[in-house]
């Protein structure tokens, strides 16, 4: 078989390789001018046409192709998701295939309408064909049925969406406050333990409700039973420490947020038959002392809410409640994580910039921060499922009085 050769890198300005108006950079060393040449052939049109053709290269052309695309429409499969999960199908489809025109009956839909959809959610795997072109639950979608976690994430998603229609506007930063920042009004009260009651609603209820897919993965990977009093620090309403509580039936409980949100903490501890387990302490760390005792203190989803200023004034606080010996646990989704660099780097990323502050930190930058605040025997542990959460553990130095 013959095959033909690559096309002649291409010359003069209109190869899209060939702004010089607009390359800022220059290769250093013979590896980055071997990449530059490789950058530059992958710019030809007529070279991506070549490994097209070519039978040896054209299944990593397609996959490149396959991935770019992805890139460029996610945002269309991301709102196919949405309306999957706002029309409920997958808890429809849950007792089994249905035919499409009761489907479109139920979810107040002509036909022709729910076909797009349903085809789009065969394509993305979220739903599937059955035989006598009955609907059914698919691979992506199986695991979301009752998801509420999810369900509330995706629904909450309508404040993000509409700060990155402008990325760049958001990157140079917005006119006004973005969207998604008044999801989150700690972020922009300069006194949020002022905040009422109706102001911390929304947002702890999102996070109660996303908790399940953070909590028993903190506690796979923590023995937290091994402690006396246990503090969740940014605890919200509590639905961790009610997970902790399940698991570790010795350890006292206390929380501390925000006073608005510690009234709804200890609302819940009551209603869980734990108020006389579980305390919660109404504050701001960023004005009051952490109160002592715990020997254990947690901050899941806390640290990376905050500049890094703020950081370093919270892990002192913490290192100033801890004992000698005290244990710190961070549990947050954190930058460079192995297989969930997407999550990490992208989703969080721009999360937190339409948040209009923090950022996604890698272990290497929290492990610093938490030096600097002088923790010791500062380690990272492993979990299963390192999609959403990166688990950081932390002492302070010395040994704890024997009790
Ligand atoms: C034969 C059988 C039964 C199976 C064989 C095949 C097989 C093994 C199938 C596996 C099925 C399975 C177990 C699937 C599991 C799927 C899972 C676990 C899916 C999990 C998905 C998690 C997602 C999508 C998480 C999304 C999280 C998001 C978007 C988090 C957002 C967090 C935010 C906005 C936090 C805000 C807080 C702030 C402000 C940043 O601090
Ligand atoms: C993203 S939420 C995480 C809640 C919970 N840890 C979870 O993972 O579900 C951040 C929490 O930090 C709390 N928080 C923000 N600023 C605070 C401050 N200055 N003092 C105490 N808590 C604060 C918020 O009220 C909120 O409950």
């Amino acid at each position: 078989m013959q095959l033909a050769s690559p096309p002649a890198p291409p010359a003069g300005p209109d190869s899209a390789a060939d702004r010089p108006d607009l390359a800022l950079g220059q290769p250093q060393g013979w590896r980055e001018r071997l990449a530059a040449w490789r950058d530059r052939r992958m710019a030809d049109p007529a070279f991506r046409t070549w490994v097209l053709r070519t039978p040896l290269l054209r299944r990593v052309a397609q996959r490149r192709a396959r991935q770019t695309f992805d890139l460029v429409a996610g945002f269309v499969y991301s709102q196919v998701l949405r309306a999957c999960m706002e029309l409920e199908l997958f808890e429809r489809l849950a007792g089994g295939p249905v035919q499409p025109a009761a489907l479109a009956r139920a979810v107040g839909l002509d036909e022709a309408a729910l076909d797009r959809l349903l085809a789009a959610g065969v394509a993305l795997k979220l739903l599937r064909w059955r035989a006598g072109g009955r609907i059914a639950l698919g691979p992506l979608g199986a695991p979301l049925v009752g998801h509420t976690a999810i369900a509330a994430l995706v629904e909450h998603h309508h404040a993000l969406y509409a700060d990155l229609a402008d990325p760049v506007g958001l990157l140079r930063g917005p006119a006004g406050r973005p969207a998604t920042s008044r999801q989150w009004p700690y972020t922009v009260h300069a006194r949020p333990d002022s905040l009422a009651a109706e102001q911390v609603a929304t947002y702890s209820g999102i996070m109660s409700a996303s908790q399940p897919l953070i909590a028993q993965l903190v506690l796979d990977a923590y023995p937290v039973q091994r402690h006396r009093l246990m503090m969740d620090v940014g605890g919200g309403e509590g639905a961790f420490l009610r997970a902790v509580a399940r698991q570790a039936p010795g350890l006292r409980l206390r929380l501390f947020d925000l006073p608005a949100v510690a009234d709804r903490a200890r609302q819940r501890f009551a209603e869980h038959g734990l108020a006389g387990r579980a305390e919660a302490v109404g504050g701001s760390f960023l004005s009051d002392s952490l109160p002592g005792g715990a020997d254990l203190i947690s901050l899941v989803r806390v640290v990376h809410d905050h500049d890094d200023a703020t950081v370093r004034h919270l892990l002192r606080a913490a290192h100033a409640a801890l004992p000698p010996g005290g244990t710190l646990l961070i549990a947050e989704p954190m930058s460079e994580t192995p297989g969930a660099e997407a999550m990490g780097d992208a989703y969080f990323g721009l999360y937190l910039l339409a948040m209009g502050q923090g950022r996604p930190r890698s272990p290497a930058t929290l492990r610093a921060l938490l030096a600097e605040a002088g923790f010791v025997q500062i380690r990272q542990l492993a979990t299963h499922l390192p999609l959403q959460t990166g688990l950081m553990v932390a002492r302070v130095p010395g040994h704890e009085a024997a009790a």
